[in-house]
């Protein structure tokens, strides 16, 4: 599957604006740039486990496409949402927790890179991935 492998950070776009819209303080932001990101993506069928590795975590989270799960995001805001796939484009519309706001975030690859974008409230970032 097109997604599958695993895919290490190399650059961000406009993340310390996002974060700071999501609420996220400027010491947690200073270190959450450099947090060396890597996912490593197993999908079969509409199943997906993701390893999630950073200075921050290492964690394993299972979801199937368009079925709603829980997960907490490195600082400890807690979100509830699903993934969907739309063409070649995963789409994750997720709800915060605490404040039922939605962050909704994409997943594509282009030119070999995955590309991750994010928004939440009118803010929009990206992190860029090349595979390992
Ligand atoms: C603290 C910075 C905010 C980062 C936003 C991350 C949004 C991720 C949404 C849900 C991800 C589910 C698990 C996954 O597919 O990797």
């Amino acid at each position: 599957m097109a997604f599958n492998g695993t895919w290490k950070v190399d650059r961000s776009e406009n993340y310390d604006k996002f974060m700071e819209q999501m609420g996220i303080n400027v010491m947690k932001r200073k270190l959450a740039e450099h947090d060396n990101l890597k996912i490593t993506i197993e999908q079969t069928g509409d199943k997906f486990h993701i390893k999630e590795s950073s200075t921050f975590r290492t964690k394993d989270i299972d979801f199937t496409l368009g079925v709603q799960f829980d997960y907490s995001l490195a600082d400890g805001t807690e979100v509830s949402g699903a993934w969907e796939m739309e063409g070649d484009m995963l789409k994750g519309k997720f709800t915060r927790k605490d404040n039922s706001k939605l962050l909704t975030t994409t997943r594509t690859l282009v030119g070999g890179e995955l590309v991750q974008t994010y928004n939440y409230e009118g803010v929009d970032a990206k992190r860029i991935f090349k595979k390992q």
